[in-house]
């Protein structure tokens, strides 16, 4: 029978598609892995350091997540120094300086490196290695030295190895061996240094200790400090020959029977066509064997088709993977992930998911920017070394039929969904250059792109976080029907990822472009029903007009934009305007895949269309139709949409919501700064992954030359200098598309069809990624 809390005695397995269970028997009841910190029934999560399954306690700011590790750290330490006291061995006085660089002293003693070649301890075959290890004992005992183990590193003579690079250590009971198996960095040679960056590399170092006792609490420091311990059998116990031998050790030492960690057991996702097919290369050869050294009990699943992992993310049984599910891929398959977590019978279940990341991908800018990773390798340390950084999801609602899509990164409209689109069909030939073909091509032909666009600024107070806490302690079970219900289970097909960004283009040629925008203010209609779901904050600012009081902030505010509540009169033009979409529009909808979600969703948009966005003020919700077949309740004023009625909405003072309409190149909406792996690029320079708010930027205009200077500009991190770029930080943004504009949606690499308006809006903290930032 499975006993997922049995102690981890036996090497850890990884199994493809079956799980394979482990033959742990011991009783790991009174494991006290230091990171439980409570009693909530879902133990295995504990070892992220979990408070409760909903709240996160990992707050904001990669400062406040680096001084709590320091913190836990020296928490665990001071504990376990008293034992030590106890155990009798010496303990360098408190004032040591080193202690102070190091961390807390855990033990010390003598410590030999046996630089023999290394026998595999574990391996039965090797066990007549073990014998004969004895005739050179004496020789190592000479070159034995101080050695100390502390909270950060183990030292022994003028050697550090950093605990932080450390995955597990291998002990044979009996032996006065343990194996140290790290993955520190190593420098590349000196002349290559400027050009090379440093690698990880695997490193195993072989101790001896004065005698087996002390090899017991060496290992037994280990543990302590949260390094999985792979505490195998006497060898010469395990070989066949000699198994009859009733005088060795067969029992584990009692130090180490309750100090070893629980071995995490984690759902592998793995699409095997991210990075050009590279990802299961990397995946077996690269991280699989860390995994399997720090114990790691895995199920691999590899993806067949797009799809196929938001549905395995939406139906697996958590309990086969109480500790997270590990996206091996690009940000696409992560956002497949998500969506299927939460789109998930029991949201609280799906919330509650840690989710790893192995970057495998074409482009992996969430991990990157979250998590200051960008190797497999660091991210498989990430994740073995555990903790949970939460991060913010927007969702983005399609406000005709209700169908919700999550992100982590960045949803996008104009030019770059256009190009990720177009650069599908060069997937086979061109790779990862795709994007740059695509780019150049659309670069070419660039048509307008007209929105409407509405968007509610973020206050400074909200920037700070400082109304979150309140935030915290919402129901997550009501936070969640309405959305959750909506959501998008249907899914539909991905056109590319968003990937490099920085990657789109190099345009041939430039031709001047026109500046054509629209900007007006006023005070607007109220968000949806869902998104004050999604948002207690935007919630209490929609129904408590009163309360804002803060102003808006607008990071880059290049064009005139005035929050004076009046409708402003902009020109007039007939329904027919070709600008704009109208009531004989058609779609085609086929390379959505979800025909008939789209069929209703284009027929839905034809009958609540407008007409040209001159002819009156904002059409979010005044539209022919719109109550009545999508009830989106609206707090505001009972009659704005009364049946028959002139649609004029009237003005919310209180909301400050933004209008901003004519053409853009392109509209971005991040959760985070979006860095790019390829390059230095930080798309939104200011965007915190925990922040509660999205970072907005419009390009405004059209033309190929503002495109160019915007991309241009990008590389070098002065895009938001331009003067019709505006960044803006936002609760809430609502996006609605001209005729003849191409209407594509892109969020975290997943296209979506842009028929109608949507609504992206910010749901604080609802995803927890494992591994803490290095940033
Ligand atoms: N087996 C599969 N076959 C085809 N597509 C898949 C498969 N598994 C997943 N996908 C789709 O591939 C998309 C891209 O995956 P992912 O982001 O992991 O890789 P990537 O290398 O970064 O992608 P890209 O190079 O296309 O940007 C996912 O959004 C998913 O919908």
């Amino acid at each position: 029978m499975r006993n997922t809390l049995s102690r981890n005695s036996t090497i850890p397995t990884t199994t493809t598609l079956n799980t394979n269970t482990n033959t742990n028997t011991d009783n790991h009841n009174n494991n006290n892995n230091r990171t439980l910190r409570l009693s909530s029934p879902q133990p295995s999560l504990k070892r992220f350091g979990l408070c409760s399954p909903i709240v996160f306690p990992e707050r904001r700011g990669a400062k406040l997540k680096a001084s709590s590790t320091d913190d836990h750290a020296i928490d665990t330490s001071k504990d376990f120094e008293h034992r030590i006291h106890i155990g009798g061995r010496g303990i360098p006085a408190p004032g040591d300086e080193k202690s102070d660089l190091l961390g807390y002293v855990v033990f010390s003693g003598k410590l030999a490196l046996d630089k023999r070649k290394l026998t595999t301890v574990n391996n039965n075959k090797n066990n007549s290695a073990a014998s004969q290890q004895t005739s050179s004992d004496t020789t190592i005992n000479q070159q034995a030295v101080d050695a100390k183990l502390t909270s950060k590193a183990l030292v022994w003579g003028s050697h550090l190895l950093n605990l932080d690079d450390v995955i597990s250590v291998s002990y044979n009971v009996g032996l006065r061996h343990f194996t140290v198996h790290s993955y520190p960095f190593k420098k590349p040679s000196c002349g290559f240094s400027c050009f090379i960056k440093s690698q990880r590399t695997r490193k195993d170092f072989r101790f001896v200790a004065s005698n087996f006792q002390e090899a017991v609490q060496w290992v037994a420091g280990f543990a302590d400090q949260q390094c999985f311990v792979n505490c195998l059998p006497h060898p010469l116990v395990s070989s066949k020959k000699q198994a009859s031998s009733e005088l060795l050790p067969t029992d584990t030492p009692p130090e180490l029977l309750f100090r070893c960690k629980t071995p995490p057991k984690m759902l592998v996702i793995l699409n095997p066509r991210s990075g050009r097919g590279r990802s299961s290369k990397v995946f077996h050869g690269i991280v699989e064997p860390i995994f399997k050294l720090a114990g790691f009990r895995l199920e691999v699943v590899k993806t067949t088709s797009a799809g196929h992992a938001k549905t395995i993310a939406s139906t697996v049984d958590i309990s086969t993977c109480p500790d997270g599910i590990i996206c091996v891929g690009g940000d696409g398959i992560i956002n497949e992930v998500l969506n299927g977590l939460l789109s998930r019978d029991n949201q609280k279940e799906g919330i509650s998911i840690p989710i790893g990341i192995i970057p495998a991908g074409s482009d992996n800018s969430l991990v990157w920017t979250v998590l200051g990773v960008r190797d497999p390798v660091s991210a498989a340390m990430a994740i073995v070394k555990g903790g949970l950084t939460a991060t913010d999801v927007f969702a983005v609602e399609w406000i005709q039929t209700n169908k919700v899509h999550f992100g982590l990164t960045v949803s996008y409209y104009g030019f770059v969904s256009d190009v990720l689109e177009l650069s599908e069909k060069y997937q086979k030939r061109y790779g990862p250059l795709r994007y740059f073909v695509a780019g150049f091509l659309k670069f070419l032909c660039l048509p307008q792109y007209s929105y409407e666009v509405e968007y509610l600024p973020a206050s400074k107070t909200e920037r700070g976080g400082n109304l979150s806490v309140e935030s915290e302690v919402v129901d997550m079970s009501d936070l969640y029907t309405n959305i959750m219900n909506r959501s998008n289970k249907d899914g539909l097909p991905r056109a590319s990822s968003l990937s490099s960004i920085d990657s789109i283009m190099t345009p041939s040629r430039m031709s001047g472009g026109d500046l054509d925008t629209c900007t007006s203010t006023h005070a607007s209609t109220e968000p949806s029903e869902l998104v004050r779901g999604l948002d207690p904050k935007s919630k209490r600012l929609s129904s408590g007009r009163v309360n804002v009081t803060a102003e808006p902030e607008v990071i880059h505010p290049q064009l005139p934009l005035s929050t004076t509540p009046n409708w402003p009169r902009t020109r007039s033009k007939s329904r027919n305007d070709k600008g704009w979409s109208g009531l004989t529009t058609t779609h085609d909808t086929s390379r959505w895949g979800n025909t008939a979600a789209n069929d209703r969703e284009d027929i839905s948009s034809t009958l609540s269309d407008p007409g040209p966005i001159w002819d009156a003020e904002p059409k979010w919700d005044g539209e022919a139709n719109w109550d009545v077949e999508n009830p989106i309740e609206l707090p505001g004023p009972p009659d704005d949409a009364a049946v028959g009625s002139t649609k004029e909405v009237v003005p919310r003072f209180g909301d400050k919501w933004i209008v901003s309409k004519g053409h853009f190149v392109g509209i971005l909406i991040c959760n985070h700064a979006c860095r790019t792996v390829q390059s230095s690029q930080v798309v939104a320079p200011k965007a915190e992954y925990d922040d509660n708010t999205l970072d907005l930027i419009l390009v405004h205009g059209s033309g190929r030359l503002k495109l160019l200077r915007f991309f241009l500009l990008l590389q070098m991190g002065r895009h938001l200098s331009l003067p019709y770029v505006e960044y803006v930080k936002v609760k809430s943004v609502r996006i609605k598309p001209g005729k003849h504009t191409h209407n594509g949606c892109g969020i975290d690499g997943e296209l979506f069809p842009l028929t109608g308006q949507v609504i992206s809006s910010l749901l604080q903290e609802q995803c927890r990624l494992i591994g803490r930032s290095s940033i």
